[in-house]
């Protein structure tokens, strides 16, 4: 694995370490000390992304927010989405629909339907985006129907595709409709895949890590005793599963090369000359798992972050699961009950050891 390989040679060159790409000029980093550097003290050199053929083929021309280049069209479609979509308020507005996804997983897993995943199964990209496009596009079609039939009109009611297409006959900022689609497209693969992986590596580490499992077991069964189920009234009270969920994504971050970043112009950073268009790779990865920050860095251990102010808002840089500085992920606040909840219900509606035990 990339983050794996790039450890092992940080650890031979340093956690400043230039590897050439073919064409690429590429820095590689893998401290916090280094992650520091470009993401914040020179975070406004590096604050672009390279321009990848992948992205442009998946993200209309690299008009979404993961891979708009760094300025005002992204600056703007940043404060559309956590101000509309990703702020405190809104996600807590979606909380019954959470409720309602949760509940159909223990369904689902009770019922012992559909759990079979293939997780091998490849696609080719074009194929991929041509699915999402008919999906992004549907649900483009319909937003717009319904308000030619001035069914969206009362701004209370409007999700995130009304918001958009209001900005686009506003005029506020030019926004064509492939533009909306980049977006939707952002949302869907950002905001659920990576939910997802988190919460399979916390339930893969509590099943290896028996004596976390029944502690944090305990404490969600302990909140949620008198109610028979779970919802997400209790959940703030859950202290122990959040440090079991931190302690997931130091050990697995979910993108453990964060997603990489670009200079826009010549930098000195830590002694070296970096022209512009250098590619960097933060290995977010390896510096969860550095031995200069971290006791006993490979083990598995939540208690580490009880009565720890390390968090991942991007501020401690040796826990960056999230990335830091101006690309940080905007979609923080929303993950996070959508790895809470998951978890809170498989634990209290269920048991869980490996087979054979
Ligand atoms: C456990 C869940 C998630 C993880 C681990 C995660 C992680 C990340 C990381 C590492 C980055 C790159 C940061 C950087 O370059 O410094 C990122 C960017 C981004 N994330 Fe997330 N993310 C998660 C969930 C979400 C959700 C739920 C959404 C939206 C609904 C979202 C939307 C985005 C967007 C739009 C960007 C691009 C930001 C930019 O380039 O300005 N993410 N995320």
């Amino acid at each position: 694995l990339p983050h794996r390989t790039l450890r092992d040679l940080a650890t031979k060159h340093g956690d400043f370490m230039h590897l050439q790409l073919g064409q690429v000029s590429t820095v590689v980093v893998s401290s916090p000390e280094m992650a520091k550097e470009i993401m914040k003290t020179h975070d406004i050199v590096f604050a672009n992304r390279p321009f990848l053929v992948v992205a442009k083929m998946t993200t209309y021309e690299c008009t979404d927010i993961v891979f708009a280049p760094y300025g005002t069209y992204w600056r703007n479609l940043r404060k559309i989405c956590t101000s509309e979509l990703l702020s405190a308020a809104r996600v807590a507005s979606f909380r019954s629909i959470r409720e309602e996804e949760v509940l159909n997983l223990v369904e689902t897993i009770k019922s012992n339907e559909g759990l079979a995943v293939n997780l091998t199964e490849k696609h080719r990209v074009e194929k991929i985006h041509g699915e999402t496009d008919r999906i992004v596009g549907n649900i483009l079609n319909d937003h717009k129907e319904s308000r030619a039939k001035g069914r969206s009109e009362d701004e209370d009611k409007e999700d995130l595709v009304d918001l958009l297409l209001r900005v686009q006959e506003d005029g506020e900022f030019p926004l064509t409709d492939n533009n909306i689609k980049a977006i939707l497209f952002d949302v869907f693969s950002a905001g659920s895949e990576t939910s997802a992986t988190a919460v399979e590596w916390a339930m893969s580490e509590m099943i290896k890590n028996p004596r976390v499992m029944t502690k944090a077991q305990a404490e969600v069964r302990q909140v949620f005793e008198g109610k028979g189920n779970v919802d997400e009234t209790g959940v703030h009270q859950l202290k122990y599963l959040k440090c079991v969920i931190k302690e997931t994504l130091r050990l697995h971050p979910v993108i453990p090369l964060l997603i990489p970043r670009e200079s826009s112009k010549n930098c000195v950073v830590n002694g070296f000359e970096i022209p512009a268009k250098t590619r960097v790779i933060v290995n977010a990865w390896a510096i969860g798992r550095d031995p200069n920050y971290w006791v006993e860095p490979e083990k598995f251990e939540p208690e580490r972050f009880v009565n720890s102010s390390v968090d991942f808002m991007g501020t401690n840089f040796e826990f960056i699961p999230f990335g830091a500085g101006r690309r940080i992920c905007p979609g923080i606040l929303f993950a996070l009950p959508n790895v809470e909840l998951p978890l809170a219900q498989l634990l209290f509606h269920f048991d869980w050891k490996l087979p054979g035990e």
